[in-house]
């Protein structure tokens, strides 16, 4: 059995990097912190996430830096070590290919498998870091031809340790799956957000929900993703015809007087994949009622409202704060269970909160 002892030396340490070593750190793991900028991993260091010194051999290196630079970074990590190679890069052709361009025979490459965290966020660098990004996220591992199984058990170590649920799937299918569920989702939020730089401040006011929700991810560094939409561009090449082929088809029907068969038709094809995507800990996704609350805008009302919802017995399956421009409340939306509802909004209303379902 492949134990994670540690050290663990992690190469790039910024939002993911910097996780990781926030991660294993509370399990006691030596970390040790390695990036091209003394500045990010000084101040990796500084929030917790391992040690710029480490004097005792690792048994794990984790390359966390932009993709375009994996491929070196690993090779080079395999040479200077005995150690066990992964990387985390959000693409998995491009790093393997650069290191096989890099070594004199692919079984060079033995120590080496490829994994992907599927979960960050639209901030960088090491202060984004947080020890439960990876709770409950799923975990890929995509070993190639030479990879050694105890290489993929200890990249699996790592996952778990970290909180992650793991998958193991090839490195091709990896940048398909991605390219759907990752890269076009980001490129949708740009193309949606670039939409409001030149809109009218009387008009950005009346944003709701929905449009942050769209754009959250749109605040991407563009640095890194230009890097990894270029690294898996046939994948997704595919994936914006159709988009584009939908989008023709939209735009003829809009021209028409009565478009609404067709309008009708996207919104449900809509429907239908939304309910396809999965909960975070990788279970089916269930329909999720939202249960709206106000609240004062002053200490201590939320933990009262908690306290209140537990009491019903409900289980807040998610939750979302919003505040009301220019009044003194904030507006709580509690997704529950369709069954958990009624009781809910009973105790809630009984305890005297403005409940709006
Ligand atoms: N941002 C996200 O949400 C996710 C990113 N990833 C992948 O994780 C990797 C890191 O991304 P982030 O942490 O978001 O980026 P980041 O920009 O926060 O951190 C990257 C770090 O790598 C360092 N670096 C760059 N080149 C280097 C080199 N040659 N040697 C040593 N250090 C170097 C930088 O100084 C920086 O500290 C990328 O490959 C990305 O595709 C994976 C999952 C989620
Ligand atoms: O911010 C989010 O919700 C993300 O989905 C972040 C993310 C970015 C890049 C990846 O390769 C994986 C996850």
């Amino acid at each position: 059995m492949t134990e994670l002892r540690g050290p663990v030396r992690i190469v790039g340490t910024g939002l993911i990097g910097t996780s990781i070593g926030l991660a294993l750190g509370r399990l006691g793991v030596v970390v040790e912190l390695v990036d091209a900028d003394p500045d990010n991993a000084l101040m990796a260091e500084r929030i917790g996430a391992g040690s710029r010194l480490v004097q005792i051999e690792p048994q794990l290196v984790v390359v966390a830096v932009p993709p375009d630079h994996v491929g070196e970074v690993i090779v080079e990590q395999l040479q200077q070590t005995d150690a066990i190679v992964t990387d985390a890069a959000s693409v998995k052709s491009k790093p393997l290919h650069d290191a096989r361009a890099l070594v004199a025979s692919p079984e060079e490459l033995s120590r080496y498998v490829g994994s992907h965290p599927m979960a960050g966020s639209e901030r960088s660098g090491p202060l984004a870091g947080r020890a439960d990004l990876f709770e409950g996220a799923t975990w890929a591992i995509t070993p190639h031809e030479t990879s050694e199984p105890a290489a993929v058990e200890l990249v699996r170590r790592l996952a778990e340790a970290a909180g992650a649920r793991t998958v193991e799937l090839s490195v091709a299918d990896h940048d398909l799956a991605v390219a759907r569920v990752s890269h076009l989702p980001q490129l949708m939020s740009s193309l949606a957000a670039g939409t409001l730089v030149d809109a009218p401040a009387a008009h950005l006011e009346l944003s709701g929900q929905g449009v942050r929700d769209v754009t959250r991810i749109a605040a991407g560094d563009p640095g890194l993703w230009t890097q990894i939409v270029s690294a898996n561009s046939p994948a997704l090449s595919g994936l914006l015809e159709g988009i584009r082929d939908e989008l023709d088809r939209l735009l003829i029907a809009l021209g028409k007087e009565e478009a609404t068969d067709e309008v009708t038709a996207v919104l449900n094809r809509g429907v239908s994949g939304a309910i396809r995507v999965p909960g975070k800990h990788g279970t089916p996704h269930i329909d999720l009622v939202p249960v709206l609350v106000t609240i004062p805008d002053r200490p201590g009302q939320l933990a009262r409202l908690f306290a209140d919802a537990a009491e019903s017995g409900a289980n807040v399956e998610d939750l979302r704060i919003d505040h009301s421009p220019g009044r003194p409340v904030g507006e709580v939306e509690l997704s529950v269970k369709p069954a958990s509802v009624d009781q809910l909004v009973e105790v809630l209303t009984e305890r005297g909160w403005s409940v709006h379902r």
